[in-house]
């Protein structure tokens, strides 16, 4: 069965609330239809009620059975406001900036997950990234034992059979401008524990860089070795080896020439990017060039599941990514 049949299966058997913000943009409207229809998720929309309604009868999509929440006349908008205020008085918060900020959609739908009115929330066909992570960051925060949210992409390459037939999971590709050798070393861990957890496979984390296994000098391979060798430190259970190009990764041939004694060069299905500019072109490449399906970016490391879409998403991708936050929140209330 492939993986996002699994992932169906699952987000069915155990139906969790999952909060879409943009509630009045088309492609949510149309997914979050499609959600209650295939009954994967209980989905709750935010936005004004007349124009989500309106949309949809141009849309000519049934919203039926789909909870529409609008702050401005939600009976939990006060319940949310101290609570936010009283989170974030530390930072400079004050009560009248707070009664502003969780009106805005992004900040309400991560209020009802904080305060467990929602498993999750998917936002991003129309908000960026930062605009999403940023009420994540701040209210949700980072789960026990995790320094740094990172984010990854389940990339399927039709017809390959670089890591595990054709599936590879990439990271960062959405999160972390410039990661420290201590946050490649975390996020290569979080990487390969969602590998196992969320794909069920058994995870080969290759460090990558222009370099492989000192090839080259240069103290932006110098980030990515000590990123590997701290990683391994971490956790020396798990199968993590850098720094690798991308070929000496995947191809079993360059393997053997530019790392034979490596036990993940040739066989990595989990790619660690030195930084933003890599990972967020990297994946782009290979959705576009190889006509790979990108699900993502998917985040992991907090407390509790949030995620972004990116700003070209299909309402197919948003399914997709409403059906594994719900599996991250089951997850994460199975190991508890
Ligand atoms: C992630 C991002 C939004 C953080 O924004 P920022 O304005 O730099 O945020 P700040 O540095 O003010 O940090 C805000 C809070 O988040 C925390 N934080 C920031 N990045 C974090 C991370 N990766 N993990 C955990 N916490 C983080 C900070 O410690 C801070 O906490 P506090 O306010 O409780 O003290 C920013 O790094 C960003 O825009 N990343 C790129 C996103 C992007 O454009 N991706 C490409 C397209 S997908
Ligand atoms: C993940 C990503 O690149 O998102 P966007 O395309 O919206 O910037």
């Amino acid at each position: 069965m492939r993986l996002m049949e699994k992932i169906y299966e699952m987000a069915k058997a155990n139906k969790q609330r999952i909060v879409l913000p943009e509630g009045e943009e088309e492609r949510t409207i149309v997914a979050a239809q499609k959600i209650y229809e295939q009954g994967l998720a209980t989905v709750i929309l935010i936005g004004n009620k007349e124009r989500i309604a309106a949309k949809a009868r141009e849309l000519d999509a049934d919203l039926t059975g789909i909870e529409i929440i609008d702050p401005e006349t939600s009976e939990n908008l006060q319940k949310y406001t101290t609570a936010f205020y009283e989170l974030r008085k530390n930072k400079g918060m004050t009560k009248e900036k707070a009664e502003i900020i969780v009106k805005d959609p992004l900040y309400f739908g991560t209020m009802m997950v904080k305060l467990d009115d929602a498993e999750g929330m998917v936002s991003g066909a129309i908000h960026t990234t930062g605009d999403l992570l940023r009420p994540g960051l701040q209210i949700i925060k980072t789960a026990p034992g995790v320094s740094v949210v990172s984010s990854f992409f389940i990339m399927m390459v039709p017809g390959s059979t670089y890591g595990e037939e054709g599936m590879l999971l990439f990271s960062d590709c959405a999160v972390n401008p410039n990661p420290t050798a201590e946050q490649l070393a975390s996020i290569a861990i979080a990487t390969a524990d969602t590998a196992k957890l969320l794909c069920k496979i058994d995870p080969k984390v290759a460090m990558l860089s222009f370099s492989t296994m000192g090839s080259a000098e240069s103290e932006l391979v110098t980030k990515v070795r000590t990123g590997t060798e701290l990683a391994k430190q971490m956790r020396p259970d798990l199968a993590i080896d850098g720094e690798l190009q991308l070929d000496a990764a995947i191809v079993k041939k360059v393997a053997d020439l530019k790392a034979p004694d490596s036990n993940v060069a040739g066989k990595a299905n989990v790619l660690i990017f030195p930084d933003l500019q890599s990972g967020n072109i990297g994946y782009k490449l290979v959705q576009r060039f190889a006509k790979a399906e990108a699900i993502g970016p998917i985040c992991q490391g907090f407390a509790k599941p949030i995620n972004d879409l990116s700003r070209g998403c299909s309402e197919e991708d948003i399914v997709n990514v409403v059906a594994l936050t719900s599996v991250q929140a089951i997850i994460k209330k199975e190991n508890a």
